[in-house]
């Protein structure tokens, strides 16, 4: 299994605090798979999966320690992003690494401009129709949407708005698409729209997924990481993790004995 993300001896202090909220994190995200990060309330993971693309440091002073290493598509070699220090380092990491939040946030333009705005910005500007199409398409959403490209995205339904922003990101081609509860905000339909697009969408993109609901891991991801309290307590794969956890610790937690 090739690895696209290692973390080795990741530590995150956030400005002002006094103790750490991640300590000593040590897991591999593998590529083309779904790896879901499960835990109680506070133990850590948004924090992590925000890390994963230094989307923390649009607020400053926050404390890194160890290295989290992504692998360079053109010669393979695995960077250390905690080194990258320029802007347009940190930029391009976050189209490399892309994110989608909890509650949809479309930009307040047409749909179509909300898939061609990250596309002009890299400059991609050549058949810019067909590439929104076909983003469009890759996030289930085209048949919806293709006779009101022009209308304004926050017109849609949440679930609808969901599957544009994860359309917006995989329209410049990302190689890790980070996901915080993608659908702690939507209904139970919109919510199998994403699970079953997620799944598809492993094919392309390498997805690591922040969720509170147990059987949503268990049915999208491939490995599972579970945290308590800032620490990665077990790593494994989905089947291991829920069938035979190493760790009581684990267990106790996925038989809802608490959190
Ligand atoms: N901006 C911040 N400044 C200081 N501490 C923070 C900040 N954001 C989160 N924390 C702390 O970091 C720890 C981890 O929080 P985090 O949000 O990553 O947990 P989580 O597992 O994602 O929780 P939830 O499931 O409730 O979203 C918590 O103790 C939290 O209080």
């Amino acid at each position: 299994m090739q690895k696209v993300m290692d973390i080795k001896n990741f530590s995150f202090t956030y400005a002002g605090a006094e103790k750490p909220s991640l300590k000593n994190i040590n897991m591999s995200i593998y590529e083309k798979k779904v790896t879901a990060l499960i835990g109680p309330s506070g133990c850590g993971k948004s924090t992590l999966l925000r890390s994963l693309n230094r989307i923390h440091d649009l607020y400053p002073g926050n404390k890194y320690e160890g290295e989290i290493l992504l692998k360079n598509p053109e010669n393979s070699e695995m960077e250390n992003i905690l080194e990258f220090k320029k802007e347009n380092e940190l930029i391009n990491l976050r189209q490399r690494v892309g994110m989608i939040f909890q509650k949809p946030t479309p930009f307040p333009m047409s749909i179509y401009d909300n898939i061609a705005y990250g596309l002009r910005l890299m400059g991609k500007k050549q058949n810019l129709d067909e590439k929104v199409e076909e983003a469009l398409r890759g996030a289930a959403l085209w048949d919806e949407v293709k006779d009101r490209l022009k209308d304004d995205a926050r017109g849609l339904s949440g679930g609808q708005q969901q599957r544009l922003c994860i359309a917006r990101a995989i329209a410049v081609e990302p190689e890790v698409l980070l996901m915080d509860e993608p659908t702690s905000a939507l209904d139970p339909i919109s919510t199998v729209a994403i699970e079953e697009l997620v799944t598809k969408l492993k094919d392309k993109v390498t997805i690591v997924i922040v969720t509170h609901n147990m059987q949503q891991a268990s049915r999208v991801s491939d490995y599972t990481a579970y945290m308590y309290l800032g620490e990665l307590i077990e790593f494994g794969t989905t089947e291991q993790i829920f069938l035979s956890p190493k760790k009581k610790h684990t267990a106790d937690y996925i038989a809802g004995k608490f959190g």
